[in-house]
């Protein structure tokens, strides 16, 4: 299949990594999102991501121009109602995926790929949110978008194989590497990196070491590009504990319990870098 307008649902780190990349690769692209100031806050951010690289000469401000020509603003689902797909990036819960797949299944057409940036969500159960469980897959992304290469593709258990291969294709044209997995919870990067992100966690829990010394440890000693604790900041400590909590509930085994300051973090609305404060502070 041919896409061409693609809808990304979600304007926060992901959803607006992914519509950027979408629109450089010449897509035609509607970023969604519940409320104008969060697609305004996407927009601001892909703009600061393609003046760096008119900064850097890479790009000239005309085709930083193009690129957010191609972009356009959605409050209303019922935009979708013309895409070839759509990319789900929203917030990483169950009942939220379901539901919003179960609309877009209503509004878009017959043959629109509805694809979940889901980071550890069985794509199986979302599938079955819909009537066209052969059309959902998992386009898994990672942060941030411009920048990492990887596209984990995951197929539920219904994806057709020409949907398989629309979204390798796709990948290509994003310039990203696409690597096929299989539907198990966390996938198989965040089966591996989350529960080094939460032993990393129990650590400073325990009182083992600063967040500091545990980052230098894993970047001087393992040359890591960030240490775990800024990276958990950086991915989110929302969307850490809710993948850790998707491995603990999927496996039944207790070697993924989230650990108990994670909770109090995210209890907190300690969220990170998107809150201004998690293991760091951070400028708002
Ligand atoms: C949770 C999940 O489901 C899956 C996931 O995504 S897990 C997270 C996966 N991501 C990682 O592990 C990221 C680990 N960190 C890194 O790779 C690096 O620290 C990094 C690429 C983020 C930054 O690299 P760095 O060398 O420390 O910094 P810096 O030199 O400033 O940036 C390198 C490049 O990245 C770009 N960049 C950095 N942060 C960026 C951002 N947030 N958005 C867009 N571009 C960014 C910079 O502009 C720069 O681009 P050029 O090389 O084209 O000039
Ligand atoms: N962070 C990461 O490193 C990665 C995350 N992911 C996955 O990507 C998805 C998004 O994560 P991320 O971008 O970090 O999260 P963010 O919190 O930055 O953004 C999520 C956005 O989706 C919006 N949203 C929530 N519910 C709905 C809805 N019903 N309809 C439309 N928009 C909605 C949120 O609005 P509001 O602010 O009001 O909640 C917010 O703007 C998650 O599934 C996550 O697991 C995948 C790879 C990496």
């Amino acid at each position: 299949m041919n896409v061409q307008k693609v809808m990304v649902v979600g304007a926060g780190q992901m959803g607006s990594g992914i519509a950027q990349v979408c629109a450089m690769a010449g897509f035609e692209v509607i970023l969604h999102d519940m409320k104008t100031e969060f697609i305004e806050r996407g927009i601001n951010n892909i703009n600061k991501n393609l003046q760096r690289q008119v900064d850097k000469e890479r790009m000239s401000s005309a085709e930083k121009e193009d690129v957010l020509n191609r972009i356009s603003q959605s409050v209303d689902l019922q935009n979708a109602e013309k895409v070839d797909l759509v990319i789900e990036a929203a917030v990483e819960n169950m009942e939220i995926k379901k539901a919003l797949f179960a609309q877009l299944d209503e509004i878009t057409p017959q043959h629109t790929i509805l694809a979940t940036n889901t980071s550890s969500l069985p794509i199986t159960e979302i599938a079955a949110a819909t009537k066209r469980p052969e059309k959902v897959i998992g386009m898994h992304f990672m942060n941030p978008v411009p920048v990492m290469k990887l596209v984990e593709i995951i197929r539920g258990l219904a994806t057709a194989d020409e949907v398989y291969e629309t979204i390798e294709n796709m990948t290509n044209k994003l310039s990203k590497v696409p690597v096929e997995v299989n539907d198990f919870p966390g996938f198989v990067s965040n089966r591996i990196l989350m529960p080094m992100i939460n032993e990393a966690i129990f650590t400073v829990y325990e009182g083992v070491a600063t967040p500091e010394a545990i980052d230098d440890v894993m970047k001087l000693g393992m040359n890591h590009p960030m240490g775990p604790l800024t990276l958990a900041d950086f991915i989110g400590l929302d969307t850490c504990l809710y993948i850790m909590e998707t491995l603990h509930e999927g496996f039944g085994d207790d070697k993924y319990r989230p650990c108990p300051l994670l909770r109090k973090y995210v209890k907190a609305g300690w969220l990170g870098r998107k809150s201004g404060r998690g293991f760091y502070t951070y400028e708002t």
